[in-house]
């Protein structure tokens, strides 16, 4: 892997290449974290107070342009999965753009902002880090769409996570319909399940990391959870699914209307 910087725009904000891919590091009191041009894609956030990561992200990630990135927090847009090409829309393998940065001592707010082949303006990603990190997407699109905010969290194994607050029914996309599963829930295979919105935070277990990740989701009609287990799944290495799940905060059942919100909120303890 090449790592090239290429411009140093704050003290604590600096460009580089990853391979093909411009990424932005934040080095910061609060923590650090790094974010793709390509999808205005975070990639890693490391708040001051913790020991690990709580994104994951593929040690085999190539960063090439134009191919979706493995790990983080993809933005899938404007559909969801397959219901177009490329599966998970076009926002997450587009260049988006870094229209405002505000660094303060303890609080920095990023501004991403995509655009059609005619400049007008598709949607917004707006990051606030301080303990916690925020990402709310805006839509701006004229037609309606789907959204997720398609989180790879960090586990310390996942046979020994716990998932807390989602509800006991769920649409299982592997089988295609309606299941009732356990809650709290544990993952033992490969899982793809869209959840029905919730009425509180996920939170995500982790005794070996001894840590509760907190997801807030808003405005969110759907929650992903997927595992893709021992199933080969591009930029991922085989014992890879130990380390990761995916809880993503999604618009797939009903569409996103011009000028509205979604936003995760997530919270390490
Ligand atoms: O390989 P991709 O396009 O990044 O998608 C990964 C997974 O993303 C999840 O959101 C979907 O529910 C899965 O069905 C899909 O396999």
């Amino acid at each position: 892997m090449e790592y090239k910087l290429v411009e140093q725009i704050t003290p604590a904000l600096s460009l580089y290449h990853y391979n093909e891919i411009p990424v932005l590091k934040l080095q910061h009191e609060i923590g650090s974290a790094e974010i793709a041009l390509q999808g205005a894609h975070l990639l890693s956030w490391k708040p001051r107070h913790t020991q690990q990561d709580v994104f994951w992200l593929s040690e085999i990630e190539p960063f090439s342009l134009g191919k979706a990135i493995r790990g983080g927090i993809p933005i899938c847009y404007p559909w969801f999965n397959n219901a177009g090409t490329p599966a998970h829309g076009f926002a997450r393998i587009s260049l988006w753009k870094l229209s405002e940065y505000i660094i303060e001592s303890d609080k920095v707010r990023l501004v991403f902002s995509l655009f059609s082949a005619q400049d007008i303006i598709l949607a917004q990603i707006i990051m606030t880090f301080d303990r916690e990190c925020e990402i709310t997407f805006v839509n701006f699109a004229e037609s309606q769409a789907q959204l997720a905010l398609h989180s790879y969290f960090n586990l310390g194994d996942i046979e020994q996570t716990i998932l807390h607050n989602l509800s006991e029914q769920c649409f299982d996309s592997l089988s295609q319909s309606e299941q009732i599963v356990p809650s709290p829930r544990s993952i033992g295979e490969h899982v793809d399940c869209i959840y029905p919105r919730p009425n509180q935070p996920t939170l995500i277990e982790d005794p070996l990391y001894k840590r509760i990740i907190k997801i807030e989701h808003s405005n969110a009609s759907d929650i992903v959870v997927w595992n893709p287990w021992h199933k080969a799944t591009s930029a991922m290495s085989e014992q890879a699914y130990r380390n990761m799940l995916c809880v993503e905060t999604a618009r797939i059942r009903q569409r996103l209307e011009r000028g509205e919100r979604v936003a995760v909120k997530i919270s390490v303890e």
